[in-house]
C-alpha cells in the first residue's frame, strides 16, 4: 500500500526493569549476541514504511546510547531522555514526532520479536482509521479479585491482550497525550491506546503475534533466548 505520510517510530526504552531483577536494565541485556534494544531497533530500521526513529532512553544513559547505539542506525533522528513512567517517556517522543504531520508508531524497546508484517499492518490501519493496536486472544480465564476472593469472572471471548506497536495519526495522539498529561495525572494508563480511548476515539484492533512478547521477567528472558534461535 502507498502511504503518502511520514512514518515515525518512537521506541521507548527508559525503564529500569524492576521485574527482571537485574542490575543491567533489561533492554541492554544480550540475547544471541545482540542487546534486546538493538534487536528491536533493527526491525524498525529495516521496515519499508518507517522513515525515522525516535529513541527514548533513561536520562542517565543518553550519552552512552548516542555514542554506542544510535550511530549504528541511519533512521534514528533523535535520542531523548524519558520520564518516570512509560506514559511520560512516550510523551517526550510524541511531542517531537507530532510535528511531522504523519503516522506515529509507539513500540516497547523490549519487544524485539515484532515482525515486519505486523509493523506494516499497524501503519496501514492507522492510515485508514487513525488508531490501531495489535492484540492476541487471552488463553487463561481472567478473574477480578478483591481482598483475596473472586469478585467476578470475565467473559474471555471479549478479552484480548494488547501489544505494541500501537499506531496513530500524529495530531490525534498529540492532542490526547497533551490532555492526559495536563488534566488527568491521576489516571493510570498502561498503554497508549487507553489514552485515545479515554478521550472518546475508536481504536482499530488487528491480529497481534504470540511471539511478540514483552520481555518482562527472568522467565521471559529464557523464552526470548529460544525465540531468538528462530526469529
Ligand atoms: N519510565 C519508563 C518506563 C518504561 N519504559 C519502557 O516501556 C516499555 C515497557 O515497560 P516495562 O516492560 O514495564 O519496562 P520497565 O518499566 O523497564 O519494567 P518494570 O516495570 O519491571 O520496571 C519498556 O521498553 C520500558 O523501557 C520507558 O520508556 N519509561
Ligand atoms: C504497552 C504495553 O506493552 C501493552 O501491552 C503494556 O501495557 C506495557 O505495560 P508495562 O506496565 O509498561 O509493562
Amino acid at each position: 500500500m502507498y502511504i503518502d505520510k511520514k512514518v515515525t517510530a518512537i521506541i521507548v526504552a527508559a525503564g529500569r526493569g524492576t521485574r527482571m531483577n537485574s542490575e543491567t536494565p533489561k533492554q541492554y541485556m544480550t540475547i544471541a549476541g545482540k542487546t534486546i534494544l538493538d534487536s528491536t531497533i533493527y526491525k524498525f530500521e529495516k521496515s519499508n514504511y518507517v522513515d525515522e526513529i525516535i529513541l527514548v532512553v533513561n536520562k542517565e544513559e543518553l550519552e552512552y546510547v548516542r555514542i554506542n547505539i544510535a550511530c549504528d542506525y541511519e533512521k534514528i533522528v533523535k535520542v531523548l531522555g524519558g520520564g518516570k513512567t512509560r506514559t511520560e517517556s512516550v510523551y517526550e517522543g510524541v511531542k517531537m514526532a507530532s510535528k511531522s504531520g504523519g503516522i506515529i508508531l509507539i513500540h516497547d524497546g523490549v519487544r524485539p520479536f515484532v515482525s515486519y508484517k505486523l509493523i506494516n499492518t499497524c501503519v496501514e490501519n492507522a492510515y485508514r482509521y487513525k488508531s490501531c493496536v495489535p492484540a492476541i486472544d487471552v488463553v487463561d480465564t481472567v478473574k477480578v479479585v478483591e481482598e483475596g476472593f473472586v469478585k467476578d469472572t470475565l467473559d474471555r471471548k471479549k478479552l484480548k491482550a494488547v501489544q505494541t506497536p500501537q499506531a496513530f495519526d500524529c495530531y490525534l495522539i498529540r492532542e490526547c497525550y497533551d490532555m492526559a498529561i495536563n488534566e488527568s495525572k491521576d489516571v493510570n494508563f498502561t498503554d497508549d491506546a487507553s489514552i485515545v480511548e479515554f478521550y472518546g476515539h475508536k481504536v482499530k484492533v488487528v491480529d497481534g503475534l504470540s511471539r511478540n512478547i514483552k520481555i518482562t521477567t527472568p522467565l521471559d528472558l529464557k523464552i526470548a533466548e529460544i525465540l531468538a534461535t528462530v526469529y
